[in-house]
């Protein structure tokens, strides 16, 4: 199904980038895996060879809060791979206590990954069948009371992910830019919601944040990982939101205007 298409994931040596790796190894793609985390990247790197065969996968050891690194490894990666076909900026944190670096990562990361593949999609491929797929979450619907900054960062990429879809389809690029927006997952992620270290003053929240993973149940990262492909398949969707919770995946129905309640002035 994605046989001679090459795929680009963010954040992808372990977690929800790994099992986006790995399900689109198994639909026939190329995978250029991107982290910061070489050492886990480089070990993965290792395995999928041995699973899919040498000329599948590779990795590119990049941050995606650093232009000038994303910028480079691009480059790197049109230089082995020739095209980019599937775009998918994943890789996020969720630190309350250093929320620069929460911002750089989730948001400006997000922006920074997207203008880079489109502007490739659109100039060499024409667009045709290309698709980005940028990974927010839950919180970009609504309001995760423990993680704000993270809420924040969610709710900026799905609406960044909404109006450059908008100008995409209007430019006329060929390009779909959708969102995923999962609830909790069993990844590492969600240990940062409980550590103090990273939820910093809204520690307290932490029995709070208990309850909604509770209430929503852990999902796993292969039924995310099959809510993607759906996305990536799906040619009828352009600035979609999918959600994927325990009991399925469903698109967002957005409002055309968002309900008021007047008051007098
Ligand atoms: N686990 C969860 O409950 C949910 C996670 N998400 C989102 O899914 C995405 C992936 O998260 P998980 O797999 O859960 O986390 P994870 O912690 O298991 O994996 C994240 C990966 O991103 C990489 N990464 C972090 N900062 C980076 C940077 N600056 N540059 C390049 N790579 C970097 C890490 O090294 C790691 O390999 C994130 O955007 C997260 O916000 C969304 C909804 C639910
Ligand atoms: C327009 C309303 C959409 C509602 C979407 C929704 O179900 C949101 C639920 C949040 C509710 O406000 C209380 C919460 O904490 C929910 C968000 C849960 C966040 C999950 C974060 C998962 C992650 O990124 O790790």
């Amino acid at each position: 199904m994605l046989k001679g298409k090459v795929a680009v994931v963010s954040g992808s040596a372990q977690g929800l980038g790994k099992a986006f790796t790995h399900i689109l190894l198994e639909n026939g793609a190329q995978v250029a895996m991107l982290d910061v985390n070489h050492v886990m990247g480089q070990e993965l790197q290792v395995q999928l060879n041995h699973q899919y065969g040498s000329d599948r996968t590779q990795f590119f050891k990049a941050d995606v809060s650093s232009d000038q690194q994303f910028t480079d490894v691009f480059q790197e990666i049109i230089s082995k791979f020739g095209h980019i076909n599937i775009f998918c900026n994943n890789a996020g944190i969720a630190d309350e206590k250093n929320w620069e670096k929460t911002v750089s990562i989730n948001l400006s990361g997000v922006v920074r990954g997207t203008y880079l593949a489109l502007d490739h999609m659109k100039k060499e491929n024409g667009g045709n069948g290309c698709v980005i797929i940028n990974v927010a979450s839950l919180a970009g619907l609504g309001p995760f009371p423990s993680a704000p900054v993270y809420t924040a960062t969610k709710h900026g990429v799905v609406g960044f992910t909404r109006a450059i879809s908008m100008a995409s389809q209007v430019s006329g690029y060929g390009v779909r830019i959708n969102a995923l927006c999962p609830s909790f997952v069993r990844t590492t992620l969600i240990d940062s919601f409980k550590q103090e270290d990273k939820t910093g003053q809204f520690y307290n929240l932490v029995s709070l944040t208990q309850s909604l993973i509770d209430k929503f149940t852990l999902i796993e990262v292969e039924q995310v990982a099959k809510a993607f492909l759906h996305l990536i398949k799906d040619e009828s969707v352009n600035g979609a939101a999918l959600v994927v919770k325990s009991e399925g995946a469903a698109y967002v129905t957005f409002p055309k205007e968002v309900e008021t309640t007047p008051i007098s002035l």
